[in-house]
């Protein structure tokens, strides 16, 4: 089997929302698909209302196939500090038209500010390996790995668009999506992550800058963040570009003309138009926008966020023991 879903853009694609179904009759909520985490969890019944603004919620009650799991639970916390945590069903849940029975759905009981705040977002869908999945005392599976026993291929691929609708697809590789060769290179899944090396970089005509450093392919993730050297490289060549500690990184007049960033991945250059690099303004006057293009500030490793991701048409490839991403351009 293979599906396909919509990769549905927030404001300035600050996250792609994607609606799935979930229970018997179906409830939908529109997702986070998230290359960056391993927990499938929503908004739901059980969630205080007073942390609930606008969001749509799961209601096991309302759904004749959801059984709790006993005693289960799951906390998660992110890299930007957000959180949640709650308690866990199995139920099927449907993506495009692919139905996994008897999946883990982790109703939230508390979820951060962040996410309150946030009331187009239902919810997480982790697609990172499910080594990371929190559920305890037993872990659970992500939604992709019961899938991937009946996809065609196990994989899945993402193809996120600059300021307009894209697509998640599963078991597929849609060749009407992307040109030219994918080009493949190794996964280090070791900590659960979608990691991967990169070759080097160039900014704009420049001359291409060979840099060894690991990142991971995290589509729940805005903006590139990546290692501070390259991000001051890369910022030299706009003009009036400063660093704003109050914003938290890099800005610069939103008029400024922003030069084209090309990662290296493998033998593939992944080339990020400049105006991908423009994320958004920080005043009203939309005189001063933030870059999309930030440093990964010590995290240990690059996060190759939207900002980057959304240049590419991207194979999230997790054929077993053998876990690659593929990168072709479109
Ligand atoms: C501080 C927590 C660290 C980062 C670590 N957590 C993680 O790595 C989790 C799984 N992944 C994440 O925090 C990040 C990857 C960070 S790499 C250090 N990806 C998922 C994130 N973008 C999801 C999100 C989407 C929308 C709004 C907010 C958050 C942990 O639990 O130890």
């Amino acid at each position: 089997s293979s599906g396909s879903a919509q990769a549905n853009p927030e404001q300035h694609d600050i996250q792609y929302l994607t609606p799935i179904q979930i229970g018997t009759p179906p409830q939908t909520v529109n997702v986070d698909f998230d290359s960056g985490s391993s927990d499938l969890w929503v908004f739901s019944s059980e969630t205080p209302a007073d942390s609930i603004k606008g969001q749509a919620v799961y209601d096991p009650k309302k759904s004749k196939t959801a059984e709790e799991v006993k005693g289960a639970s799951w906390e998660i916390t992110y890299g930007d500090k957000s959180s949640s945590s709650g308690v866990v069903y199995r139920d099927a849940v449907t993506v495009g038209n692919i139905t996994v029975k008897g999946q883990a759905v982790e109703a939230a009981t508390t979820v951060s500010a962040q996410f309150t705040r946030d009331a187009n977002n239902d919810g997480l869908f982790g697609l990172a390996f499910s080594a990371l999945n929190t559920v305890h005392p037993k872990q659970e599976l992500t939604w992709f790995d019961h899938a991937a026993k009946e996809l065609d291929h196990p994989v899945w691929t993402a193809d996120l668009k600059y300021h307009k609708a894209g697509t998640y697809d599963f078991g597929v590789i849609n060749k009407s999506k992307y040109a030219g060769k994918i080009s493949y290179i190794d996964v280090d899944s070791s900590n659960g992550f979608w990691m991967f090396n990169m070759s080097g970089y160039s900014v704009g005509n420049s001359t291409f800058k060979p840099a060894q450093f690991q990142g991971i392919a995290d589509t729940g993730t805005t903006l590139a963040l990546l290692p501070a050297q390259v991000v001051k490289d890369y910022y030299k060549a706009v003009s009036g570009a400063k660093i704003d500690y109050f914003q938290g990184g890099y800005v610069f007049p939103c008029n400024a003309k922003l030069p084209n960033f090309v990662l290296g991945v493998g033998q593939a250059k992944v080339s990020i138009p400049g105006k991908y690099v423009n994320y958004a303004p920080i005043d009203v006057a939309g005189k001063t926008c933030f870059g999309g293009i930030q440093s990964d500030d010590d995290v240990g490793f690059s996060i190759i966020g939207d900002v980057a991701l959304k240049a590419a048409f991207v194979v999230f490839d997790a054929t077993a023991g053998k876990p690659r991403l593929g990168w072709a351009s479109k």
